[in-house]
């Protein structure tokens, strides 16, 4: 297989868990999915799936113990799994960059913006103080910080929550990373700051062919920004779709809950009736099964479904429910018309499963 034809990064069956009191946490339980150069996939589900883990498992942000990370990692045909402290410490720095839903722990309050700036800079290129000002003074102003000269020499805490994460991301963009993970970036961000950032996060792509994988539980954001969604759901991957064929045909009764959720398809998600599953102690079966308008005794038995393809000419569109594989009837999740999402039984009801990380 040629370079170019394999994805930049290939995440296969991968497991994370933590050693806790109350038992071992299974917060990612055997995860795949892929991210092609120049793609943004989207990474959604409800608070507490493991969008978070599984995205710092990547480059191993997590702490072990008391975690525990298995499966393959490919990136650019490497295998993170195998690298060095060193090695990985390089690839996180220069070809895969995080950016993080509080800017504020990005910065560090003691020193200018345009110092910090400088250091990320003078990090990856070794370049002149005066050619690092030069880059630095351009990202900055790439990222839409106005009068950028002026705001140089300001402190973090002079900007404004949306002005600060456009700080972040010029540092994150300093390396010209290949891959940017987004972790909820504009979460914390009023609403009309939440849609410049990530318009800029699209524009950015383009111009810097980088990949970005973007993690979100607000599937209007998903609408705006993705190539590719994958749904996780209690460390589980439950579909997997282009972000067309997941708004046009979602298939995953737990997808077409988050759907029916979201008022006109567009505002934010809410959470759907039911809570997630004990994490120390998932169910067999589905985990959705519990909450799942259409779950039939297959449904708890044995191991979360494979993802089957909803159709034989599309099998990029994967949903890891037993109505779509041997032997089910799409229709039962699906309905006459096919399209339109039922949402779970108690769709709306504020049952307080959204928490803060
Ligand atoms: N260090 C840890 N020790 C024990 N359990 C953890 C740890 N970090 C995460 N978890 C658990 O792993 C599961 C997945 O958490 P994660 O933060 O990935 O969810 P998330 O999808 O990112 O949610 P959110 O939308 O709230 O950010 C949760 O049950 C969480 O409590
Ligand atoms: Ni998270």
């Amino acid at each position: 297989m040629s370079r170019e034809r394999e994805p930049l990064l290939e995440v296969d069956d991968l497991r994370t868990r933590f050693t806790t009191d109350e038992g071992v946490v299974r917060a990612v339980d055997g995860v795949s999915f892929s991210v092609e150069r120049g793609e943004t996939v989207c990474l959604v589900g409800e608070s507490g799936s493991g969008k978070t883990v599984a995205s710092e498992s990547i480059t191993r942000l997590i702490r072990t113990p008391p975690g525990e990370i298995e499966g393959t990692i490919r990136f650019e045909g490497r295998d993170l799994a195998t690298l060095s402290k060193d090695e990985l410490t390089e690839v996180r720095g220069r070809d895969i960059a995080h950016v993080f839903q509080n800017p504020q722990g990005a910065l560090n309050p003691v020193y200018t913006v345009g110092w910090q700036l400088i250091e990320a800079v003078r990090l990856h290129d070794d370049v002149s103080k005066q050619a690092a000002r030069e880059r630095a003074l351009e990202l900055l102003d790439r990222v839409g910080i106005p009068d950028a000269t002026s705001r140089f020499d300001d402190y973090p805490h002079e900007f404004s929550g949306g002005m600060k994460q456009r700080v972040v991301i010029a540092m994150a963009l300093a390396s010209n990373p290949k891959l940017l993970i987004a972790d909820e970036p504009t979460t914390a961000l009023d609403v009309t700051i939440q849609a410049q950032i990530l318009r800029l996060l699209v524009e950015l792509q383009e111009e810097f062919e980088m990949s970005i994988l973007l993690i979100t539980h607000d599937l209007g954001v998903v609408a705006e920004v993705a190539d590719r969604v994958v749904v996780l759901y209690a460390g589980k991957v439950m579909e997997t779709a282009g972000v067309y064929d997941l708004f046009d045909r979602p298939s995953h009764p737990y997808t077409r809950a988050l759907l029916g959720c979201l008022p006109g398809r567009g505002g934010r998600m809410r959470s759907i009736g039911g809570t997630l599953p004990d994490p120390t102690d998932p169910p067999p079966g589905c985990r959705f099964a519990a909450r799942c308008p259409h779950a039939v005794d297959a449904c708890t038995e044995g191991e979360q479904p494979p993802g089957y393809a909803v159709n034989e000419s599309d099998v990029a569109h994967t949903v890891s429910c037993v109505h779509f594989g041997p032997g089910g009837d799409p229709d039962v999740v699906l309905g006459e018309q096919g399209n339109e999402p039922s949402g779970a039984g108690e769709a709306g009801t504020e049952t307080g499963t959204e928490g803060d990380d």
